[in-house]
């Protein structure tokens, strides 16, 4: 775990010092569009991910409910995230990269800015012709995917549409604060204060989406929507790993029905199951938070992480 200095790699655990013992999000530094130079074209992209990540995996949902898999290629960095953060380096669901040759993922940001000074986290969106980031921020990659490629062969489908996206971005604000965010605020903090300031907030929203779930198959409107996504890549981890690694245990998922059933619902998606591997993220919790979890010892457990009888084996591998 580390960040880029002036392009150089130095290796440094979050600072919750300056901050009372709360973790801090940094903002991501990448935010362009693809418009003006840069256009959506097949085969000009390439995503990097992993299974490990939340936040790449709205991005891994994203890309195959849109069926881009031939039009965007794809990365996955290896579980273990260690002093030279993400690597490549073989392992079980690494996809290797193929466009920069990449051992680290510190090396895929110098190769697009020889000087960059910042975090170096998944996701990513590359652009193969101009050899640089076009945007680290899964919010935004999300908004991209789910359009620009639609006049050059994307699936149809619009997660994100015009008359719901009032409802949409005010959900996306408590779930991202609250619960996205929140697991990691409760995770990370070095304060009891800083932990019960997160994890209380955390299961106000838990309950209130329960509640809001009664008699609705979907959070907004009737249909499934990037809202959605959004809440199932936190949901998903949840019992596994948020439960105990990051000490969210006031209650899991599977206490909630109407949680569990969305839960479900996704990870069963035939386009959304390969995008899964729980064995994989739980893995990289518990053994690359050495400040969190200095043992590395992974849990056997949950047995049934997604609830009772729902077994996730038989995936198949992300198509590269
Ligand atoms: N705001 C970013 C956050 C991405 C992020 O924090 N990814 C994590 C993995 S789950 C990461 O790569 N962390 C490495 C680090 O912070 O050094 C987004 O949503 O894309």
């Amino acid at each position: 775990m580390g960040l880029l200095v002036d392009g150089v790699w130095r290796d440094a655990w979050y600072d919750t010092k300056s901050s009372g013992g709360r973790f801090v999000r940094k903002e991501s530094q990448y935010r362009d569009g693809l418009d003006g130079r840069f256009q959506a074209e097949p085969g000009r992209y390439h995503i990097y991910a992993g299974f490990a990540c939340p936040w790449a995996h709205r991005v891994l949902i994203m890309r195959a409910l849109k069926g881009l898999e031939g039009l965007i290629s794809v990365s996955m960095v290896n579980a273990f995230m260690g002093e030279k953060g993400w690597t490549f380096l073989p392992g079980e669901g690494v996809v290797p990269d193929s466009v920069n040759g990449a051992q680290y993922l510190y090396q895929v940001y110098l190769a697009g800015d020889p000087t960059y000074t910042g975090r170096v986290t998944i996701p990513i969106l590359w652009d193969k012709f101009e050899k640089r980031i076009v945007n680290n921020e899964s919010s935004e990659i999300i908004r991209i995917l789910n359009s620009a490629f639609d006049h050059v062969g994307a699936l149809p489908g619009d997660y994100y549409p015009q008359e719901l996206r009032a409802e949409i971005d005010a959900i996306n604000a408590r779930v991202y604060e609250t619960l996205n965010n929140g697991v990691y605020r409760s995770g990370f903090a070095t304060t009891q204060e800083a932990y019960e300031e997160a994890v209380h907030p955390l299961f106000e929203t838990l309950d209130w989406l329960e509640e809001h779930l009664t008699g609705r198959e979907w959070l907004v409107g009737d249909r499934l929507t990037e809202a959605d996504i959004r809440l199932f890549t936190t949901l998903v981890r949840f019992d596994a790993i948020y439960h105990g690694h990051f000490k969210c245990n006031l209650r899991r998922i599977a206490d909630y029905p109407n949680l569990s059933r969305l839960t479900w619902k996704l990870a069963s998606h035939e386009r959304v199951a390969p995008t899964i591997d729980l064995r994989h993220a739980k893995a990289h919790y518990y053994r690359s938070h050495t400040s969190v979890n200095p043992t590395g010892i992974v849990p056997v457990g949950p047995a049934e992480p997604l609830g009772p009888g729902h077994s996730l084996t038989g995936i198949q591998p992300l198509p590269a």
